[in-house]
């Protein structure tokens, strides 16, 4: 029997109260439409695990976001699946409107709404603090429908956070790395994309928990607000951990790993010299002055912290005074 060492403070059962069948993905059955009602019209990104196109439903005519899957295990594939088919029509989360496969090459790719995205180097810039509360709002309320679901993204980072400014539409995309969430199971620790890597990813803490989201939330809105993109710049996953220690200390890190009994592996130690934690207001600088208010540094505090339990959940997070009179619709 392992050891239950961490637990989540919230949904720790979402899935347990649900039937097997909504979690258990692995003989999940996949219903493939035919491709040929679809048309690809441009390449719009691509990533690690798919290439991703413009297209247009022939039978509509209604635009749409085909993702054409790179060969991977079959397993990766029903889960990514088996989450969207659970999560789509949740507010904020992308769509998934069809699953498809050339009847030839058995080439699979999946269908989703499209989403008119800026590219975030262009539009976090232009963002007020207004935009700001609004748009984090959102995105807490993705996730923490996704964490009531029972399902941790695990790779929340600007490029999987779609917004459409004039729409003001966010939908959080990419289910490829998310998983559903079983109280003491040991994850793995290979996810999410390095600069918003949780510190539990970067000690190898496995019972991790919808917690890792919370700080890729608090990492993506410091380096809005401090105007530093990304705020945390690891040049690998140990020095990821040395660039959160310059700003947390390593006093707080020290109490983290002693409190679930963790030991930092040989390489990640050996990098990691005594600093003290830096203060929040040594951040603020004439360019970033006007959003780093005492109340929204308060929040990213709150959010940024070694010990996943001590952060703030998706609900708290969007019940902090910095987020008072945002709408939530
Ligand atoms: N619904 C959508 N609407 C508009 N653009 C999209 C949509 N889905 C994906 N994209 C674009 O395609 C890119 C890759 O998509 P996605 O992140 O799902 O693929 P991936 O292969 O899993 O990527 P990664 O390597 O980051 O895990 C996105 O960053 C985005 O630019």
């Amino acid at each position: 029997m392992m050891r239950v060492y961490s637990v989540s403070k919230v949904y720790a059962n979402a899935c347990e109260d649900r039937p097997r069948e909504y979690w258990d993905y692995e003989d999940h059955k996949i219903f493939w439409s035919n491709i040929s009602n679809y048309e690809i019209i441009s390449k719009i990104g691509r990533g690690k695990y798919s290439e991703v196109f413009d297209g247009i439903n022939i039978l509509n005519q209604q635009p749409c976001a085909i993702k054409v899957l790179k060969p991977v295990k079959l397993k990766k594939i029903f889960r990514e699946v088996k989450i969207l088919q659970n999560l789509t029509g949740g507010k904020n989360i992308v769509g998934l409107l069809d699953i498809v496969h050339d009847p030839n090459s058995k080439i699979p790719a999946l269908i989703f709404e499209h989403v008119n995205n800026i590219d975030f180097r262009v539009l976090y810039p232009k963002f007020q603090i207004i935009d700001i509360k609004y748009y984090f709002t959102q995105l807490l309320i993705g996730l923490d429908y996704c964490h009531s679901m029972g399902i941790i993204h695990r790779d929340v980072k600007p490029q999987n956070v779609m917004i459409d400014p004039i729409k003001r539409k966010l939908r959080l995309i990419d289910w490829g790395l998310a998983e559903f969430y079983h109280p003491g199971t040991n994850y793995n620790v290979r996810v999410a994309s390095r600069y918003h890597k949780g510190p539990e990813l970067l000690v190898n803490l496995q019972q991790y928990d919808y917690s890792l989201d919370l700080w890729s939330v608090g990492a993506m809105l410091a380096a809005i607000i401090f105007k530093i993109e990304p705020f945390f710049r690891g040049n690998s996953n140990p020095d990821q951990l040395v660039k959160i220690t310059r700003v947390l200390g390593t006093n707080k890190l020290e109490l983290y790993l002693n409190k679930y009994g963790i030991d930092l592996d040989q390489e990640t130690s050996r990098l990691i010299s005594p600093c003290n934690e830096r203060s929040w207001q040594s951040f603020i600088n004439d360019n970033n002055r006007k959003f780093t208010t005492n109340t929204v540094i308060d929040l990213i505090d709150n959010l940024l912290r070694y010990d996943h339990q001590e952060r703030l959940t998706a609900k708290e997070a969007m019940e902090h005074p910095f987020f008072e009179g945002t709408p939530t619709f």
